[in-house]
């Protein structure tokens, strides 16, 4: 396992030397680089200093204390810790601690254990998806870790496509403390379509309603490692912090938020749900062109995005829908249907709308993207260019405000009424024929109505992750 060895005199100060209110249970004298050190345990974490400068301690707070070794060769015990970088990614460092008690090392292990780190995690690996790599991933990045952590897995490959879907409808995750996906965002929505289900089913209310909020998930909580072709979702969940180490050290260190997703209705149906983006009109016609030229390989999507800018924009007509949050309202929005509002004009000529199901918060101080906040944002294009439009969605991670398009902020649910009922020509034929379709976290699917209705459902899945403002 890589790991960065590190001289207490070089560690950086401003990562781990935070403020530990704690109770002190254990302390003694240890050498470091050879010199004498005091090392105390306590309650919320561990701390060193040199005698009488205590004021420059450095601390860890267990959860990112990854392990503690007994000497081997170089009779040095070795404490693994883990360092959090500015931009949230998170890697493994070493300090060497010479002449510790058995005591001590035996109390530390102890505060370990007790951290709330998961002790058995169930993992499911796509070895299809991005390059292949799901299983050499898991491998090599997440399993040595996960035993150096004491955590028991259990793995399932999957064998087909939608299998994680079925794994989550019919597994009873009860005994675990976790679920790893290894895979894109594609595999994640399906293991979260199956634990929807699963958990609706169980809970006997009509999730088909869109006018109620769905049972929000009593599982343990998901991880992801990046295995996938765009992995965004572990990006949002780990405030930014990106890479297979990243997800397993966040997954290990235990930390725990509930995430929003969309629920997607259609004809009165749970149509599916989103925990990445709902796009419709020129996203979704994107992925049906990308879908159709898969023989290209990924040089597809620059084909796709090139021919999409020559061949203009596809318009449609629908009355757009939107239903804002309540503050106080527990995140619900009330059932009476007279507070949906009209956007305007009533009959939009647009050719995109999509919504992450994020809150943007954008405050005099700061600035970012939530996936454990209480509303989303709408937005409808119209009289931009597409170019605007893409760059607004894939620049969402940046926070960078969508430039001359429509933007509701503050949005709880939306609804979308297409307006075409014929055809008067053969373009406008296939014009309609496109109009059935949508995406959702990147996969292209067929509505059976002119009509959909969006709803966030927050606090909905928990997750292993950082808070993005901490
Ligand atoms: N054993 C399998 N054989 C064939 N397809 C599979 C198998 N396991 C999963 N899949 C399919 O692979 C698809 C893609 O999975 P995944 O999300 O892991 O990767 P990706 O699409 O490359 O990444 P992203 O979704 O982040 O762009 C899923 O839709 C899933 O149905």
């Amino acid at each position: 396992m890589e790991s960065k060895s590190e001289n207490i005199s070089q560690t950086n100060k401003e990562t781990v030397n935070q403020n530990l209110e704690e109770t002190v249970i254990f302390t003694e004298v240890v050498k470091i680089k050879g010199k004498g050190n005091i090392l105390t345990v306590g309650l919320a974490g561990l701390k060193v200093f040199k005698k009488s400068k205590e004021a420059s301690a450095i601390t860890f707070k267990w959860p990112d204390v990854l392990c503690i070794l007994p000497p081997q060769k170089c009779s040095e015990t070795v404490l693994q810790y883990i360092h959090h970088e500015a931009n949230n990614t998170l890697l493994i460092k070493t300090l060497q601690i010479q002449e510790i008690s058995e005591q001590c090392v035996h109390l530390i292990n102890q505060q370990i254990a007790a951290s709330g780190r998961p002790k058995k995690l169930f993992v499911v690996i796509n070895p299809f998806g991005g390059t292949g790599k799901g299983l050499q991933i898991y491998h090599e990045e997440a399993e040595p870790l996960f035993k150096v952590a004491g955590i028991e897995t259990t793995v399932i490959v999957t064998e087909r496509s939608k299998h994680a879907t079925q794994i989550g409808e019919s597994t009873d995750f009860s005994h675990y403390d976790g679920i790893v996906v290894v895979g894109g965002d594609g595999l994640y929505q399906e293991l979260l379509q199956g634990l929807t289900l699963q958990e609706q089913k169980k809970s006997g209310i009509n999730y088909d309603n869109p006018d109620t909020d769905l049972v929000k998930l009593n599982v343990p909580p998901i991880g992801i490692i990046p295995a996938g072709t765009g992995n965004a979702a572990t990006k949002y969940y780990n405030a930014g912090g990106f890479g297979a180490k990243t997800s397993v050290l966040n997954i290990i260190r235990g930390e725990q938020h509930r995430a929003s997703v969309f629920g997607v209705y259609c004809n009165n149906k749970l149509f599916s749900i989103s925990h990445l983006f709902v796009a419709y009109g020129m996203c979704a016609d994107l992925i049906k062109w990308a879908e159709e030229l898969r023989w290209m390989k990924k040089w597809r999507y620059l084909y796709v995005f090139l021919g999409q800018f020559l061949s203009g924009k596809r318009y449609f007509e629908a009355e757009v829908q939107y239903r804002p949050f309540v503050a106080g309202s527990g995140g619900g929005v009330s059932s009476s249907l007279s507070d949906w509002i009209n956007l305007e004009p009533a009959v939009q000529h647009c050719y995109s709308i999509y919504a992450f199901p994020y809150e943007f918060v954008d405050t005099e101080n700061k600035k970012y993207v939530d996936p454990f906040g209480q509303c989303c944002q709408l937005v409808v294009s119209s009289g931009c260019s597409q170019l605007s439009t893409i760059k607004s969605m894939v620049a969402v991670s940046k926070t960078s405000s969508p430039g001359n398009m429509e933007v509701v902020n503050n949005v709880k649910e939306f609804k979308v009424k297409l307006q075409r009922e014929n055809a008067t020509n053969p373009r406008e034929a296939k014009n309609m024929e496109l109009e059935k379709f949508i995406n959702i976290d990147g996969e292209l699917l067929s509505l059976d109505s002119k009509e959909f209705s969006v709803r966030l459902q927050t606090s909905f899945v928990p997750v292993f992750g950082k808070a993005p403002n901490a």
